[in-house]
């Protein structure tokens, strides 16, 4: 662990801080920073220290930075990169309290590696889906930007940004996309195999944990594809788009 101290003087506050709200969801969701803290000197005004706590010199400028996470945080606070004064990683030698125990558990979204990790995902797997025998028929006149729509509506079920539900209609568009096409188990099974084959070919993270929700989370959703898409399925027409945690097995931590 390693604490990072960034000391500005900024000419506009209020702007300064304003970023700082928006660059912590991002430096948030990195599983390299253990804690943050952006105080105002009440001496002076204009003057800020940002801490971070890092697991490590190593997590923050190589896990972090070249991370997506990165680049979010970076386009917010990237004006006031001139009025740093000072930026150096420290180590405790003398303290009072414990230090940070742990931070909460990482999303699915997050272990994935991101939104780019699940539009690496869906194009795979829909390159596959439309020369497969049994369902590319189904895809065969799909919406070019498809494959990235479902990246969001995964990204936003693993715990990522509610885009699918802001840009894309969220779940009564998910809905009505698969009311009335009569779905089959054998269309189903194909879809999850497919699926699955592109999570290895793409390299998702394989250990057991991820996995199992991952593949819980699938089961699940085609299983409810097939019902609502059989003639005379009375589904919800309006409900938020489910949120997958990791169930009885979290993320495995040495
Ligand atoms: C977890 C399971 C599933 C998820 C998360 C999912 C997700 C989605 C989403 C988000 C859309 C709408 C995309 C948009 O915004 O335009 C969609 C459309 C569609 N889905 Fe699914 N789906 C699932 C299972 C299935 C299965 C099992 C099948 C068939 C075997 C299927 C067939 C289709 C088709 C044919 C469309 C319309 C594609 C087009 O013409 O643009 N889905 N799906």
């Amino acid at each position: 662990m390693i604490v990072e101290y960034i000391r500005y003087r900024v000419p506009r506050p209020e702007e300064f801080e304003a970023a700082y709200r928006r660059a912590v969801v991002p430096l948030g969701r990195a599983p390299q920073c253990l804690d943050y803290e952006l105080s105002r000197c009440a001496d002076e005004p204009g003057v800020y220290i940002l801490r971070i706590v890092w697991t490590s010199a190593k997590g923050h400028l190589e896990g972090f930075r070249g991370s997506e996470h990165f680049t979010e945080f970076f386009a917010e606070i990237k004006p006031y990169v001139a009025d740093i004064e000072e930026m150096r990683h420290y180590e405790a030698v003398v303290r009072k309290t414990e230090p940070v125990a742990g931070k909460p558990e990482p999303t699915l979204f997050d272990w994935a590696g991101g939104a780019a990790a699940f539009e690496r995902l869906t194009e795979t797997f829909y390159g596959h889906v439309r020369e497969d025998e049994v369902i590319g028929p189904l895809f065969a006149h799909m919406d070019p930007g498809h494959p990235r729509y479902v990246a969001l509506w995964l990204a936003e079920v693993f715990g990522g940004p509610d885009r699918y539900t802001r840009e894309r209609g969220g779940y009564a568009h998910m809905l009505s996309q698969h009311l009335g096409r009569h779905l089959t188990e054998r269309q189903r099974r194909r879809w999850v195999s497919l699926l699955m084959d592109a999570a290895d070919e793409v390299g998702l993270p394989a250990d057991p944990e991820f996995r199992a929700a991952f593949a819980g989370y699938i089961e699940w959703g085609t299983r409810l594809a097939v019902q609502n898409s059989q003639p005379g399925a009375t589904p919800p027409l309006q409900a938020p788009v489910p949120r997958w945690g990791w169930g009885v097995a979290p993320p495995y931590r040495p």
